[in-house]
């Protein structure tokens, strides 16, 4: 079987966070070199990760590089904290990153002393970027037979490498398929306002061999109705306990028009995205990011000048529209509050 290898968006090396640039991909493959928790949480806000898992991941090598500046402080404890809410407001929706804080808080809480602050903190941000990869692989093999063979699957947003600690949450049940021989024909959302469609899951898909059509968000629907797609999968940014997902702006309207047609909707995420204190996705606080990321294409204005432009980053799929969740720890079918809790207790 063909193993597929892919590239890693936050890695450690050198006593330095290096973080690829996803803004400016994939014309320019280069990364950011950050020494400090204050880069890392700019760097989450300002897009240069993005993607749940791997906001998270950063998050907690953000938090090592806090504990590596104050460490030898007598409060090191309250700085690391305020350093860990500083990084916990870069972004709102991902819950991965309240996830992964919450972690190394777990972390901080076992330790006397400031000194060895970094050291516990930097190992288990390295473990939660592995155990994000196993948890990838994992949900590949039990995602893959939504894919059938010689069919289309139309995906959103980028959920590949590039959004966690490497191979994909979508996208590497896509990968498991291909993996398992499966010849796929994925279409991907090009992803306004921010083209992750477009940049990222093409430039992906292109090195592994798996052919893409790049399409415009809007086409889904006929698409779908001209027999191209047999299933639709994405990612997601928080799923509450019912089910209900928010993920990038544009999958609700692909759930219900998967309905419409009878297509199979998935979504793939690891249970770190699960976040059963909040009930369901009207409590899910759905980011709003700047105008202008709307009215202008890399700096250019496009839209009249003065024009308003509402924002939202994500929105939220009801669970009914969902047909399969499917995590490293199971796949929850037509999910319920019930079966989501269920996930957890076996
Ligand atoms: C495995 S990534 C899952 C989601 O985080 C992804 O689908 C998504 O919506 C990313 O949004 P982004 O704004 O690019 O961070």
């Amino acid at each position: 079987m063909h193993e597929i290898d892919t590239v890693r968006a936050v890695r450690w090396q050198d006593d330095a966070l290096h973080l690829l640039d996803q803004r400016v991909l994939p014309h320019e493959v280069s990364y950011l070199v950050l020494q400090d928790f204050r880069a890392t949480a700019d760097a989450i806000r300002d897009m240069v990760v993005r993607g749940a898992p791997a906001i998270g991941i950063t998050a907690a090598y953000g938090m090592a590089l806090a504990a590596r500046e104050f460490g030898q402080h007598v409060d090191w404890r309250e700085r690391v904290q305020a350093a860990a809410d500083v990084l916990n407001a870069a972004r709102p929706t991902a819950v991965n990153l309240a996830w992964a804080i919450a972690r190394q808080n777990r972390i901080l809480d076992a330790i006397e002393n400031g000194e060895q602050s970094f050291a516990a903190l930097l190992a288990e941000a390295q473990r939660i970027a592995s155990e994000d990869v196993e948890a990838n692989r994992r949900m590949g093999q039990a995602g893959a037979r939504f894919i059938p063979a010689d069919s289309g699957v139309l995906t959103h947003c980028n959920t590949g490498s590039l959004a966690t600690g490497g191979y994909g949450t979508a996208l590497g049940i896509i990968r498991a398929a291909v993996e398992q021989g499966r010849k796929v024909q994925v279409y991907a959302d090009e992803t306004r306002p921010w083209w992750q469609g477009a940049r990222l899951t093409a430039w992906e898909l292109q090195q592994d061999g798996i052919p893409v059509n790049l399409v415009v968000d809007s086409a889904a629907a006929s698409l779908m109705a001209a027999g191209r797609i047999q299933s639709v999968v994405v990612g997601a940014d928080r799923i509450a306990a019912n089910g209900d997902t928010a993920n990038k702006i544009g999958t609700y309207g692909l759930a219900v028009l998967a309905r419409y047609h009878g297509i199979p909707f998935i979504v793939a995420a690891p249970t770190s995205t699960i976040d059963f204190a909040t009930p369901t996705g009207a409590d899910i606080h759905i980011e709003e990011r700047p105008a202008e990321e709307i009215t202008q294409v890399r700096g250019v204005q496009l839209a009249p000048l003065g024009t308003q432009a509402v924002n939202p980053a994500f929105d939220v799929t009801p669970a009914e529209l969902i047909t399969a969740i499917v995590t490293e720890r199971g796949v929850v079918e037509s999910p319920t509050a019930a079966r989501m809790q269920q996930l957890i207790e076996t």
